[in-house]
């Protein structure tokens, strides 16, 4: 991954042979998942198993998508934030454009978003979108964002996506090797380049409120510069209705009071996006909604 500065950013290969639960390689990893989620709140994921030709036919299907009418983009429309449609605006960026296909390892969802989207039928959109995903910790659907931002006037480094903390537990990100992507560390803003069989892991609100604290939520953003559109999927882990965000026992105790109160995500969620919270600083939402102060020990 090439970065600006000199910083270490973590890169993470998910290779077979470490996959095996309670195996040394697997041990080994989860040590260094941990410490780049502590360190960075996201990193780099190698992995080999989706081929460049399963990315080069998802972005092809994308650029399909972005040229369906506006009035069946209007359709893919839901009452959740993230969920629907948005198109180039103000309140985003005037570059944006993303669509949201929620519960995506769902076949049925994913087959009526494509109904909405190409009413006569699409031969290929619902391959491979299909696959359960299991979740160890938290229950979770998959909603999926598929997202393009277009490139500024000549010469410009224009904002694509504003800096914010992820409001689902987590999200896996793909591009189409245009780079955009920035993640904020210690003030300086990071530029990402994915290399072609990488995807960029990014820890939540929630999920830093899950590990008392100790996982960092990245602040990231997307500026872009250069005569290219860019394509990005996200992968977004939205925890079943009625989920409580909970520290575990172990990790609280006299060194780490529990900083957040128990909270249901879909409240925070829906806060995330209300009218009072808009005027609180994206990575500032969690400690609004849930802090405790003072800090409570075991
Ligand atoms: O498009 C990207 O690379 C980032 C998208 C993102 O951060 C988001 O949708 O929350
Ligand atoms: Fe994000």
């Amino acid at each position: 991954m090439g970065v600006q500065v000199d910083i270490e950013f973590p890169t993470i290969e998910f290779s077979p042979s470490y996959l095996k639960r309670g195996t040394d390689g697997w041990h080994c990893l989860c040590k260094r998942v941990r410490e780049a989620c502590e360190t960075f709140g996201c990193f780099e994921v190698v992995y080999e198993k989706i081929s460049a030709k399963a990315r080069e036919e998802t972005f092809g299907l994308m650029k399909e998508l972005v040229e369906v009418p506006v009035e069946r983009k209007q359709k893919n429309a839901s009452p959740m934030p993230y969920h629907g449609w948005v198109g180039p605006c103000n309140q985003v960026s005037m570059l944006y454009e993303g669509f949201g296909l929620g519960d995506a390892s769902n076949y049925d969802s994913v087959k009526s978003f494509a109904q909405l989207m190409w009413p006569d039928g699409h031969p290929h959109f619902c391959y491979g979108l299909g696959e359960k995903w299991e979740s160890v910790m938290i229950n979770y659907k998959t909603l999926v964002r598929f997202m393009k931002y277009m490139a500024p006037p000549p010469g410009e480094y224009e904002r694509g996506l504003f800096a914010h903390t992820d409001k689902p537990v987590s999200t896996i990100i793909c591009d189409d090797q245009i780079s955009g992507l920035e993640i904020e560390v210690n003030g300086q803003w990071i530029k990402l380049s994915l290399s072609p069989s990488s995807f960029c892991f990014v820890v939540g609100d929630p999920l830093k409120a899950w590990s008392n604290g100790r996982l960092k939520a990245v602040n990231h953003r997307v500026m872009m510069s250069g005569d290219k559109g860019r394509y990005s999927i996200a992968a977004f882990a939205i925890p079943v209705e009625g989920t409580i965000i909970k520290a575990p026992k172990e990790l609280i105790d006299e060194q780490h009071p529990q900083l957040y109160k128990d909270f249901d995500f879909m409240d925070f969620f829906l806060y995330a996006f209300s009218d009072p919270a808009k005027h609180i600083d994206s990575g500032e939402q969690l400690h609004a909604f849930a802090s405790l102060s003072p800090p409570i020990s075991n």
